[in-house]
């Protein structure tokens, strides 16, 4: 399949201007393989700030946006204001977002319909919690948060799924290249199922939690991991090193 590799970088709640510049300069200086899609997601603050200073073809994500163009919705961004402000992506339910502001999988099918409706393209997160994969529901739950994915996605050109093991994320303990190339394999084909073989075939599943520039080629060389959505690794210079994965 000729789905292009894709990867993002998560910053999540961290940086400074100070911090951001070195990071700036690292991806500038690469060199970033061409072939890749790469992505960075500051916090909104930053947002404007980080896309006037990097160069190339860099994409620049907000990490979270609400599902209207506007109105009383105190602290809350929306896909028009990204659109606004230059930018084409956005990270729509990362698990950080379900399990600690509590976002059910139907408003985030709401903010994903929504933001691609307005033309941005949507990293949509899904991921099991320790407790369910050691009860064996690892596929029951991310199949769940995908269906609801798939009721609101109406132009699937612009939605790249991302499978984030929460029990990996932060904690250094990543999936083997074997668990996560099982979990992306029965996602291709449960939307294969759920929506279409074409859009299974050529719809790209991110994987994220805990890689590194020491696992990322394995992950990488895998044919259902198209790509990876990365947090810590991110802030750091190895990332480029995560990016040229399939150099
Ligand atoms: O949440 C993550 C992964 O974070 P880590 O790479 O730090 O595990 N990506 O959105």
């Amino acid at each position: 399949m000729g789905r292009k590799f894709f990867v993002g970088g998560n910053w999540k709640l961290n940086g400074n201007k100070k911090s951001i510049d070195g990071i700036i300069e690292f991806m500038n200086a690469g060199p970033l393989n061409a072939d890749t899609e790469v992505v960075v997601g500051p916090p909104s603050c930053y947002l404007e700030y980080v896309r006037s200073k990097l160069k190339g073809n860099i994409g620049v994500a907000a990490q979270n946006c609400f599902k209207v163009p506007s109105g009383a919705f105190t602290g809350d961004i929306s896909p028009a204001m990204i659109k606004d402000i230059g930018l084409r992506y956005v990270i729509l339910g990362h698990s950080e977002r379900r399990n600690v502001f509590g976002e059910t999988d139907e408003l985030i099918g709401e903010k994903i319909e929504h933001a691609v409706s307005e033309g941005l393209i949507v990293i949509a997160c899904i991921g099991e919690k320790l407790e369910e994969r050691e009860a064996g529901k690892t596929e029951e739950v991310v199949f769940s948060q995908t269906k609801t994915i798939i009721k609101h996605t109406k132009d699937w050109s612009k939605v790249v799924i991302a499978y984030e093991p929460i029990w990996a994320i932060g904690t250094g303990k990543t999936a083997t290249p074997e668990q996560a190339q099982s979990v992306h394999a029965s996602l291709r084909k449960f939307i294969s199922e759920n929506a279409s073989k074409e859009i299974a075939d050529n719809v790209r599943i991110l994987y994220g939690g805990s890689v590194s520039a020491a696992n990322c080629k394995e992950l990488g060389q895998k044919p259902d991991i198209d790509g990876f959505l990365v947090g810590g690794a991110s802030l750091k210079p190895d990332f480029v090193k995560i990016v040229n994965a399939r150099a």
